[in-house]
């Protein structure tokens, strides 16, 4: 099959009610992306710290910031217009943010994303900020906050510096019951990694030599954190104490059938997964990208390159998860050695990796079919 050669820009939904730390999350996202080049998508611009970032220029409802990030001041009817702006190749943006407050409710927007013709954007996830204090209030003047956690792919309860200890835990609880499988992070000020959101920045050109950090730098610094002896890489503040990650990596291909499998059975708390399989003789030439956000699932094929070595490599993100479980499940997907000399089946074995493809070019009805699959599935419950 021919991969798809159009770069996608992950585009995460940042929702909560009024005063819960969407825009203080956002400012800590903007000061904390370490070489990644983010465009921001509000309502106004009021609260964004532009002035602690220099403004390199503004052309009508759109600033651009010293640091390489894009801000526009949008509402829902512009939605389009400006994604398709900040997706341009010449913005070279590595991740969209868009705030939800002031327009449709959160999962109108998702929906608005996922059935976007916009072949540039890729959906990256549903995050809910949550104001621990008010957290009773709210849900008591705003019912539909059970709704928002319902189909939050990642809810962070903001404001634990406001509550105690017990208080904290009884909130955590309650708001894992009202949001399933998606994964609940404390945080104060809204410091989450931004890991959590989008992957370090790869520049080719030798720009923002900060931001380049490789797969193997990935897990490494990983490492790092969990030893909490290594710094120099803008992460000394415990922000990873809130979630564990989880590396794998195999020589072996994985079999498409038991891989899926895996997948489909993620365990709840597993909020993000992210790298490469290979699928060995499901197909030969390229490997697959992976990239998970709570249900969200997709696949990038690219083909191998001359010589590069044949590996599965994975990280998983989560809070609450277990790594040896984990690890059990995805050395349980081996592929036997040899490979299936019944290549239909091989062939067929694939369909599941592949309605996970992103195929612009499919026809009309096959287009709507993967649509359908990229619905989250609370998402297409709602
Ligand atoms: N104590 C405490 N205050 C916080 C925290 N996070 C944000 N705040 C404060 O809460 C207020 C509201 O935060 P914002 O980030 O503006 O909230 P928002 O969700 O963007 O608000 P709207 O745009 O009005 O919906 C601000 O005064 C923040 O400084 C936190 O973790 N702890």
């Amino acid at each position: 099959m021919t991969p798809p050669r159009i770069p996608q820009i992950p585009v995460v939904v940042l929702a909560g009610f009024l005063g819960s730390g969407k825009t203080t999350l956002l400012n800590h996202l903007l000061r904390n992306r370490a070489g990644t080049r983010i465009g921001v998508i509000v309502n106004d611009f009021g609260a964004i710290e532009i002035d602690a970032m220099t403004v390199s220029g503004q052309v009508g409802s759109t600033v651009s910031l010293g640091n390489g990030c894009l801000c526009c001041a949008v509402d829902a009817s512009e939605l389009d217009t400006f994604l398709e702006t900040l997706t341009r190749p010449s913005a070279r943006l590595d991740v969209i943010v868009i705030e939800a407050s002031g327009l449709a409710e959160p999962q109108e927007l998702v929906r608005m994303l996922l059935a976007s013709d916009n072949p540039h954007i890729l959906y990256g996830g549903l995050v809910e900020v949550v104001d621990a204090a008010e957290f009773d209030a709210t849900r008591q003047r705003h019912p539909e906050l059970d709704r928002h956690l319902a189909v939050a792919d990642l809810v962070v309860l903001n404001k634990t510096d406001r509550v105690g200890e017990a208080e904290r835990e009884r909130l955590r609880a309650a708001v894992a019951e009202l949001s399933g499988p998606a994964a609940v992070i404390s945080a104060e000020h809204g410091r989450i990694d931004p890991e959590l959101l989008f992957d370090p920045a790869l520049r080719p050109d030798g720009e923002e030599t900060a931001g380049q950090l490789s797969f193997e730098d990935l897990l490494r610094q990983e490492e790092c954190d969990e030893h909490e002896e290594c710094d120099g890489h803008g992460h000394a503040d415990h922000l990873h104490a809130a979630y564990e990650s989880v590396d794998f990596t195999a020589d072996v291909p994985m079999d498409p059938r038991r891989f899926m499998a895996f997948l489909d059975s993620r365990p709840e708390g597993l909020y993000r997964i992210k790298g490469f399989v290979d699928f060995g003789a499901g197909d030969r030439d390229n490997t697959y990208a992976l990239h998970a956000v709570g249900r969200f699932l997709r696949f990038v094929p690219r083909p191998w390159a001359r010589g590069e070595q044949r590996l599965t490599q994975l990280v998983m993100i989560g809070a609450g998860i277990d790594a040896a479980a984990l690890h059990e499940g995805l050395a349980a997907c081996r592929a036997e050695q040899e490979p299936q000399p019944d290549a239909p089946a091989t062939e067929r074995a694939m369909w599941g990796v592949l309605r996970y493809v992103p195929e612009p070019a499919r026809d009309g009805d096959a287009a709507a079919g993967e649509a359908e699959a990229d619905v989250p599935e609370a998402a297409a419950e709602a």
